[in-house]
């Protein structure tokens, strides 16, 4: 149940790959992010997801079947991809409306979903005087509302304040412990690697990675070591001869890449060489991130 399968998914835009034979799969019960530089075809696969654009070749389907051929679509799949798409000059509440009576939805469902994303107080106002986070929330709530099984959000932070993220995180890590299959674009790394417990990562059209987070940082980080010592002459000179080097940091400390604190420590310890301060360095999903998908960017700036 609920979950979405991708297999072989190419979108051709006339030379342009957008999305190229694409095969993965979104499973429920954890968050997934869906990362990949500017263009790299994320926006594009859950537009093939939704029907909003026919496949060249492959198929994106949900349960098994095309979103064309779900009966009552809202039940099973909720997207947010564009936060402005409502009309401006209808009520929340009644864009809310009009998406229930059209797709068969009780009206109650209005409410449940106007307070649980906490714009009921601002219900009856018209949607063109709400702030992008607003509009993020109403994108959400439009999304909840056919209490679906499946969750595609582009870029749901996009526009919230701090304590909006931290609400939109909890509300995905809610619904992904609900059993709901859920997934996040994002360009906000730190926010990614607190929300997802997976990663799906595009470049250019292809998949890069679809691992475990834990996975992903470890595969595509060197490991480093944090080292305060006494004696930084002596601990450089036992590391060089492991072909390892001791780097100067701004605050004192010093850095080892390509080792573990186990292994520094053990050689200290044999040289006697007094050890102040010792840690495993954790790579961020960041620098994993940018390591995998920087030949892959199809927008760079060039360096000053
Ligand atoms: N309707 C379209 N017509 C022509 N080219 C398109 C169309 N939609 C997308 N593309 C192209 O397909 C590629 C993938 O775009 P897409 O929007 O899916 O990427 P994305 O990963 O969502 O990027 P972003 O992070 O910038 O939102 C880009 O090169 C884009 O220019």
């Amino acid at each position: 149940m609920n979950r979405i399968e991708i297999r072989e998914l190419t979108k051709a835009y006339g030379s342009t790959r957008a999305v190229d034979h694409l095969t993965f799969d979104v499973l429920p019960g954890r968050v997934t992010g869906f990362l990949g530089p500017n263009g790299a075809g994320k926006s594009t696969t859950m537009r093939l997801l939704l029907g909003l654009d026919r496949p060249t070749s492959g198929t994106a389907t949900i349960d098994g079947r095309c979103f064309a051929d779900l009966r009552e679509p809202l039940h099973h799949v909720g997207a947010l991809l564009d936060a402005q798409a409502a009309h401006g000059g209808r009520t929340a509440r009644d864009h809310l409306l009009g998406l229930a009576v059209s797709n068969r939805l009780p009206r109650r469902r209005v409410e449940e979903v106007l307070e649980r994303t906490g714009i009921a107080a601002v219900g009856g106002r018209r949607v063109k005087t709400f702030s992008l986070g607003m509009r993020q929330r109403l994108g959400i709530a439009a999304a909840l509302l056919g209490d679906p099984g499946v969750l595609l959000l582009d870029e749901p932070t996009n526009g919230l304040d701090p304590e909006g993220i931290i609400w939109i995180r909890e509300l995905m890590r809610d619904l992904a412990a609900q059993g709901r299959t859920v997934l996040v674009s994002s360009h906000l790394m730190a926010e990614t690697s607190l929300m997802a417990d997976h990663l799906v990562v595009l470049g250019q059209g292809r998949l890069l990675a679809d691992m475990s987070m834990k996975d992903f940082i470890d595969a595509h980080s060197t490991a480093r070591v944090r080292v305060r010592t006494a004696d930084p002459a002596r601990l450089g000179a036992a590391l060089g001869r492991e072909g390892l080097e001791l780097v100067s940091g701004a605050d004192g400390c010093w850095t080892v890449d390509g080792a573990s604190a186990e292994h520094i420590g053990g050689l200290a310890a044999r040289e006697g060489i007094p050890v102040l301060q010792l840690v495993d360095e954790r790579a961020s999903l960041e620098q994993a991130y940018l390591g995998l998908t920087a030949s892959h960017a199809q927008f760079t700036a060039a360096a000053p």
